[in-house]
């Protein structure tokens, strides 16, 4: 090929990376350089994949890659978050010009972002921070992308990034969010409600495995069945395919021989980190989270089971009837609702902090198709977004009469498996949260009192402006 016929190019080949490139070429009609550390993995992309192989431009080296692409360029590095990325844009700054175009479109945590952004900024050289959502599949066949930085460089990638991109409705799922790291905040929050929903989902096959005493499969069925009304979505979807599969080797449901230790690569964690800074509750993403670290520690659980194992429970109150898995449906119905909320608050709130001025039903719109955690519901908060001004989703009429429908259930579900023993973190911090939220008056009148006590610290009275310090009896 004859230099500089790319209309961008693609930095690491790996899994988001190739098809990345791959649906570029094919869906966008676009040339595009492959480059990667591994050299030999950008020529394997191109020749196993004939019917684009036109459109494909692997790379040798950096100079190689640059001399491929258009002026001015795009390069889109798509590798590990963290150093990585560092290294990549060190490697390939050297060999742009101001006007070329440098995206981020891994997982990030947004600060690097920010400061990666800030860092080039004097050079002319415009560098965008792009979330990217939809796995292997949705790289290749259509992602949901949440896109910051500049938005006159936004105007420049949306014909590239428009084609690429999932649809709902015909409306490509892509979009501006705002300045410098939103698109990577926004993904971030996006992975942190995907580690709830995915948590919540696993807490309800453990009542339904441990409470009921179901099979994968038969569970699968349920997921499968509650995949057809409120809770269809991908991860449901994906809940059944996966309960169902069968082990090759053994015969037996693959779920039943797989460790149940989580991996964690950072972005559920950096949401929970984010949420604390910005002082927002998100007390079901946190859970999620935490419940990832609990489930690493496998041997010192183990030991723990020694220990209290034999601690009397309540017999399981569930039932693999009509009602009882109504119930459970109608709970992690609810705590589903609780838990995006809880996502939106923080991304709202950071909105606020960072001036960025989210879209709030915009990020709602975009994560329709496309992403991990795609599903009708994200139809009903973009609605719920287009009604009107939205201080909290549990406060906008259509999520809080769902809430209000099933909140019972979700609190019968808590505490039985509260009774049963059987572990519900997140189910339950959603149910803790929600409960927190509705009391006008809460109980840290008390928490203000002793820090008074002990710190002088001050308190506010409920009966006359002003700040108070009281002059507590000695202890
Ligand atoms: N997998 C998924 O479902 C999703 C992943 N992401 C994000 O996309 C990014 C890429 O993930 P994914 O494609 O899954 O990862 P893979 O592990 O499949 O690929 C990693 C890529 O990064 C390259 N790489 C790793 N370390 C270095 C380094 N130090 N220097 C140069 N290149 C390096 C690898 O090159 P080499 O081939 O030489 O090893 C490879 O091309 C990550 O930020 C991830 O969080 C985002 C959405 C979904
Ligand atoms: O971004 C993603 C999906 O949206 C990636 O699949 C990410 O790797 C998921 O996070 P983790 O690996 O921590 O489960």
């Amino acid at each position: 090929m004859s230099e500089q016929q790319a209309d961008l190019g693609v930095l690491g080949m790996g899994t988001m990376g190739a098809n990345l490139a791959l649906n570029f070429a094919d869906n966008g009609g676009f040339t595009v350089a492959l480059g990667n550390r591994t050299v030999e993995k950008a020529y394997g992309i191109r020749d196993s994949n004939p019917a684009l192989a036109e459109r494909l431009v692997p790379a040798d080296s950096i100079e190689h890659f640059i001399s491929t692409l258009k002026s001015p360029r795009v390069v889109v590095i798509m590798v590990n978050a963290g150093k990585p990325v560092d290294e990549q844009i060190d490697l390939v700054l050297p060999h742009l010009a101001p006007g070329d175009i440098l995206i981020d479109a891994g997982n990030a945590d947004f600060n690097d972002t920010v400061r990666r952004e800030r860092a080039i900024k004097d050079t002319g050289i415009h560098f965008v921070g792009m979330g990217v959502s939809g796995g292997e599949e949705g790289a290749r066949h259509g992602p949901s992308i949440m896109v910051g930085g500049d938005q006159a460089v936004w105007q420049r990638l949306k014909p590239l990034l428009e084609p690429i991109s999932a649809k709902f409705d015909a409306s490509p799922c892509v979009d501006w969010l705002g300045t410098d790291g939103a698109g990577h905040f926004v993904k971030t929050i996006h992975n942190g409600i995907e580690y709830a929903d995915m948590q919540m989902i696993a807490e309800i096959y453990g009542v339904l495995r441990d409470g009921i005493g179901l099979s994968a499969g038969e569970i699968g069925d349920i997921f499968s069945d509650w995949n057809t009304r409120g809770l269809q979505s991908y991860l449901v979807e994906i809940t059944a395919v996966t309960l169902r599969e069968k082990d090759p080797e053994t015969g037996k449901p693959l779920v039943d021989v797989i460790v149940d230790e989580a991996g964690q690569k950072g972005t559920g964690r950096w949401s929970v980190i984010e949420a604390q800074k910005l002082g927002v509750g998100a007390t079901t993403l946190e859970a999620a989270v935490s419940a990832r670290g609990i489930s690493s520690r496998r041997a010192e659980r183990a030991e723990a089971e020694k220990l209290f194992g034999d601690i009397e429970t309540a017999r399981a109150e569930f039932h693999g009837d009509h009602d009882g898995l109504a119930e459970l449906e109608a709970a992690l119905e609810t705590a589903k609702i609780i838990a995006y909320a809880q996502g939106y608050a923080v991304m709202a709130e950071a909105s606020r902090e960072f001036g960025w001025n989210l879209p709030l039903g915009g990020i709602a719109r975009i994560w329709r198709a496309g992403c991990i955690i795609r599903s009708r519901f994200l139809d009903d908060i973009t609605q719920a977004y287009e009604a009107g001004e939205v201080v909290n989703l549990l406060q906008s009429p259509h999520f809080a009469s769902r809430v209000r429908e099933g909140q019972a259930s979700l609190r019968r579900v808590v505490a039985k498996a509260a009774l049963a023993g059987l572990p519900i973190p997140a189910l339950s911090a959603a149910l803790a949260y929600f409960d927190d939220y509705r009391h006008a008056r809460g109980t840290t009148n008390l928490t203000q009192a002793q820090r008074d006590l002990f710190g002088a610290h001050t308190f506010r009275r409920l009966d006359r402006e002003g700040v108070f310090h009281h002059k507590w009896p000695q202890v």
